[in-house]
């Protein structure tokens, strides 16, 4: 299953391996207007002749079944079969949404996603996970589809606004908190920031494909990935819905708090690494802004979670920093309280 995962500078040219393979019918680019612009010229040298561009708009907003009638349009209108090849080069919302596009159209069409924001690099692209939003709720129509292959360049970072990156390292900490205590006293220690993302996007890697691979469709361990989700995706949904302005990754950053101090309420991880975490997160992002009074209404979102049963809200949690532990009953109530905790720290 690692196969399918080219990272660094041989990453290109094994995607221009794979789309000269004797068989190939067509190839698409599928680009979001910024990756068109700052990506595409990059992809270009290593793309057949011939080849077509197919552009959506940028932005969450667009990560909808509408998006997907525009691309299906396309392919279909150019004669692409299940032998053609859809290359998803962009953040998030192109893999997640090129990838379901892929996996519906005609029954499977051929996938390969390159990823160019560092939130796609070290989780979005990785495992499968393809869908798109549905009535502002986050990924709820899709499917577990692994592409045909991933080629992660981390030179493509160097276009990406500071506040993308930081959306991306978001994810970066939720896989230390969930799996490796070292890595989050590392980073702890050296800040955010460094000149070569590669060591840090392959270790973030090597976390998510570990649990994938042994749980591929969510069944139990793969929860895991989802820590900082179950409160992040009711704030992102609740803020989207309203037309405010958040990134999935300050979603989950601000979820990454309230579920380590719903870990410390219920026993599972000491006051002491919830201020460590704390502490952290705040020296990388804002505060998420919302009023004391909305918090009841975003808790109340997550009874859409994908991770519930029943009316059993479960969230992944922490035993221990770099310790994950799934499947742990919360209530709306208590999703509530941890908004509130979170909305009475310091700015
Ligand atoms: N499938 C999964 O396992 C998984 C995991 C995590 C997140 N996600 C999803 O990913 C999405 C968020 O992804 P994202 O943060 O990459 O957002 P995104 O795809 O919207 O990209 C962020 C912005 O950066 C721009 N951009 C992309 N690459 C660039 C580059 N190299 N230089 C300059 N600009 C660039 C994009 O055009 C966009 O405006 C969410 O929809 C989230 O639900 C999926
Ligand atoms: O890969 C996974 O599994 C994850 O949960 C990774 C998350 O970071 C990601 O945001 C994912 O798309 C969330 O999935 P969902 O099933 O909660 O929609
Ligand atoms: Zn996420």
């Amino acid at each position: 299953m690692t196969d399918y995962l080219h990272l660094g500078a041989a990453a290109l040219p094994a995607l221009a391996a794979l789309l000269a393979r004797p068989g190939t019918t067509r190839v698409a680019v599928l680009a979001d207007t910024n990756t068109a612009r700052l990506c595409y010229p990059a992809l270009q040298p290593h793309l057949p002749a011939g080849h077509r561009l197919i552009e959506i708009p940028a932005g969450e907003e667009y990560k909808t079944l509408a998006t997907c009638e525009l691309v299906w349009n396309e392919l279909t209108e150019h004669g692409f079969d299940r032998h053609s090849v859809l290359v998803c080069l962009g953040g998030g919302v192109v893999t997640d949404l090129g990838g379901f596009c892929a996996a519906l159209y005609k029954r499977g069409l051929r996938c390969v996603l390159v990823p160019t924001t560092l939130l796609a690099q070290v989780d979005a692209a990785v495992g499968g996970k393809t869908g798109v939003d549905y009535h502002g709720l986050k990924n709820h129509l899709g499917v577990f589809q692994l592409p045909e292959a991933v080629c992660i360049d981390t030179r493509f970072l160097s276009t990406l606004d500071p506040r993308e990156l930081r959306a991306g390292y978001a994810e970066v900490v939720k896989h230390w908190l969930i799996a490796d205590a070292e890595a989050f006293q590392t980073g702890r220690r050296e800040g955010m920031f460094v000149e070569d993302w590669m060591p840090t996007v392959a270790a973030s890697v090597a976390v998510k494909q570990r649990i994938v691979q042994e749980d591929p469709t969510e069944r139990g361990p793969r929860k895991l990935l989802n820590f900082g989700h179950t409160v992040g995706h009711a704030l992102e949904s609740y803020l989207l819905l309203q037309g405010r302005s958040i990134l999935h990754g300050e979603a989950v950053a601000a979820g990454l708090v309230c579920e380590a101090w719903l870990s410390v309420q219920k026993g599972l991880l000491a006051p002491e690494a919830l201020d460590q975490i704390e502490t952290f997160l705040f020296s990388v992002f804002e505060k998420v802004q919302f009023i004391g009074l909305e918090t009841d209404a975003i808790a109340e979102l997550a009874r859409q979670d994908k991770k519930n049963q029943g009316d059993t809200i479960n969230c992944t949690l922490l035993r221990g920093i770099g310790q994950g532990v799934y499947d742990q009953p919360v209530t709306v109530a208590e999703l509530a309280a941890s908004l509130r905790y979170y909305h009475r720290l310091p700015a």
